[in-house]
Parts: C-alpha cells; structure tokens; sequence
C-alpha cells in the first residue's frame, strides 16, 4: 500500500542561505550575538526561504473552528454554542484576530469544520463542515478514520491556498470550546503523562473545574489506552480543527512554508504532526508560551523556545499573530543595518 501523504518527506532547510546570512550578520555594527534571538530569526528566515536577506511581508492566518463531543462532560467555563458565534464574529471583525490581523495586513481565513450551533453559510466563511462535533472521547473515538483523514485535509488544504497566494508565513490558529480538553488528554497520550500535569484552566475554570477535567481525561485516557499511534492517539482524542492543525504542519513543511506555532492547542497539533512525520519540526517557530499549564511541557518536547511570554491564552492563532513585529523587526534590521565597513565603525580588538 502507499504511503499516505503526509510521510512524504519534509522539504530540507537552504543551510547555505543560513551560512550566508549568518556571515551577514557577523558584519553588521553591532557587538556579535547582541541583537540575541532577532539574530536567530534572521537566519532561520533565511534557512526557509533560501535567500540571505529573507522578509515577510504576506502573513497568512487560517482560523479552524469546532466542536467537541466531550463538551458534554461541563470541561470548559463557556457553553458550546460560542463556537459557532465566534465564527460570525471572526469574519465580522470584532475577535481578537480579527483585529490582529487587520493590523498586520495579513489574510485572515475562516474555516468552519462543525459546529452544533451552525451559523449555516456565511460570506467570508470557508464551509468545510465535517460535522456537528467530534464524539466524546469518553464514550468513543473522537473521529472516524474518514472524518480524521477530512480534517488533515481540510488544513493541508489551506496550507496550498496560502501557497498559491503568495504567503511568506503561515499561522494556524483554533476555535473549539472544550478543546483544551482535548487537547490535553491527546498531549498526555503522546508524551505518557499525567493529566494533572497538563490540564488547565482554559477559558477560565476554577480549581474544581479543572479537578473534573483531569478526570475526565484520566477516563479518556484509559478507554483510549491500546492507541498506540501518535495518528490514532489524535484520531480518538483530538478533535476536526486539531487534525487540521496537524495536516497544515505537514502539508507546511513538505511544501517549504514555515510556521508560526501559537498556544496550546496548536503546540499539540504541532507535536502530533512531528510525530507523525519528523522532518516537520525543521519547519516550526513557536511564538509564545500561552498561560494554559501543559504549554510548557509540550514545548520542552518540541525543544522550542518560544519568543514571547505575555501570559496570553486565548487561542484563535492571536499569539502567533502578536509574534509577526517581531519577525519583520528581525529582517528589518538584518536587511537594513549598515556593515562596519559601509559605516567606518571599528571592529574588535580581539576575536
Ligand atoms: O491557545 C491557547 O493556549 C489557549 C488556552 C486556553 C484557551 N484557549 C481557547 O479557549 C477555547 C478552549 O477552552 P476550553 O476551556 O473551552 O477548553 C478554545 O477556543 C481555545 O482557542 C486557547
Ligand atoms: C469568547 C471566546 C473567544 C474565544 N476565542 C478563542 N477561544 C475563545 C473562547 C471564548 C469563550
């Protein structure tokens, strides 16, 4: 049988480019190393994009919505219905990334991938419904084998059109009320941990809420305990917008587009897509640590520094957004600082 897609292999890094860029770097009048982790963006930049001085102008955001079955269990601090409502306001301008985006001037793609409060066809919206919610993983697998293969394919697909439209970066970002939830318990299963080591709060639980949480996971976790795959473990676990997440990851990095990783939730899709295919991670930047308790645990598996630290946890990709000035200041001042020869600025005594 053929492999599926996504193990096809990963695109490589241009190493070259990065030399070059680094050589540039070196030359730029400054002490060496002092522009800090600006300096390691630069040449990552120009590691995916093959050029020595590498800019991004075309952001690209898809925002994938839905619902999940295991919502039923009373895991998050909103009801289910503001999915759906959120997609409506997140092609009407007022979410967070809605704002985030307008400001950067980047695309802001809304895909709607199931929600039970279905807001039906609306202008601006990609209706891609897979359906109403996931099951709860509680009581069966998340997803079919159809609706998972759907879903990776719903978010490699979006990955394409960013292609096709000229996007120099992509970020993925997630609408699910209980997908903390989810997310969490598929973290769990792909690193073997504890629950109460990973659930948080989310959208704002109390302790007691996040105690029934950690339960509910831990009943999940054991019903789901013979998936043995990171594809299985995401398939019972996970959820539509998840599985998108981790196709756009894979269909990414196999088509040299980077990606800047935002939460928690799409950090548990990004793990899963490396699992599931290695040479991703080449293709991944992480743009923050999100306030949810299991981030940092997902990160240390991933050996990710994320840039940012603001105590943000809403989701919605509005992290990775927040991230964007950061990268056009890092090729900015790469592309822009004048050499010490070109400034007549002397270099060190010692080297
Ligand atoms: O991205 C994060 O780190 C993050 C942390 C906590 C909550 N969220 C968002 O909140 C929603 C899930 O929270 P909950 O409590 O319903 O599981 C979902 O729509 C996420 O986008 C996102
Ligand atoms: C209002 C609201 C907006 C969100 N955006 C991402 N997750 C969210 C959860 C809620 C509850």
């Amino acid at each position: 049988m053929n492999s599926p897609w996504w193990s096809q292999p990963c695109a490589a890094l241009d190493r070259e480019a990065a030399d070059a860029a680094w050589l540039r770097q070196s030359k730029l009048t400054k002490p060496p190393g002092s522009l800090g982790v600006l300096e390691d963006v630069a040449a990552q930049l120009a590691a995916w994009q093959g050029v020595e001085r590498p800019r991004i102008e075309r952001v690209w955001i898809s925002v994938f919505a839905a619902d999940h079955g295991v919502a039923a269990e009373g895991v998050s601090a909103f009801p289910q219905a503001v999915t759906g409502e959120m997609v409506r306001n997140f092609v009407g301008g007022g979410a967070a990334i809605s704002v985030l985006a307008r400001t950067l001037g980047a695309r802001l793609d809304v895909v709607h991938l199931g929600t039970v409060n279905d807001p039906g066809a609306i202008p601006g919206v990609l209706r891609a419904v897979i359906a109403p919610s996931t099951a709860n993983f509680c009581d069966a697998a998340a997803m079919t084998d159809e609706q998972l293969r759907a879903a990776m394919q719903a978010g490699a697909g979006r990955v394409h059109q960013a292609l096709d439209e000229g996007a120099d970066l992509f970020i993925g970002g997630e609408m699910g009320i209980a997908n903390t939830t989810s997310a969490a318990a598929l973290a769990c299963a792909l690193l073997g941990e504890m629950p109460e080591r990973i659930a948080g709060a989310g959208t704002g639980l109390d302790d007691a809420g996040i105690a029934r949480k950690v339960a509910v996971i831990e009943r999940g976790l054991r019903r789901h305990a013979d998936a043995d795959t990171a594809l299985e473990q995401l398939r019972r676990l996970g959820g539509f917008e998840i599985a998108a997440l981790t196709g756009a990851c894979i269909a990414a990095a196999q088509a040299r587009m980077p990606v800047l990783v935002d939460g928690f939730i799409t950090t548990a899709a990004a793990l899963t897509a490396v699992r599931l295919n290695p040479g991703v991670r080449d293709w991944l930047l992480f743009a923050h640590r999100s306030h949810e308790r299991g981030h940092a645990r997902l990160l240390e598996a991933l050996e990710a520094r994320p840039l940012l630290d603001l105590g943000l946890r809403l989701g919605e990709g509005s992290g990775a957004a927040a991230a964007v000035p950061l990268l056009r200041l890092a090729c900015a001042l790469h592309a822009g600082m004048a050499t010490f020869e070109q400034a007549g600025v002397s270099i060190a005594d010692s080297q």
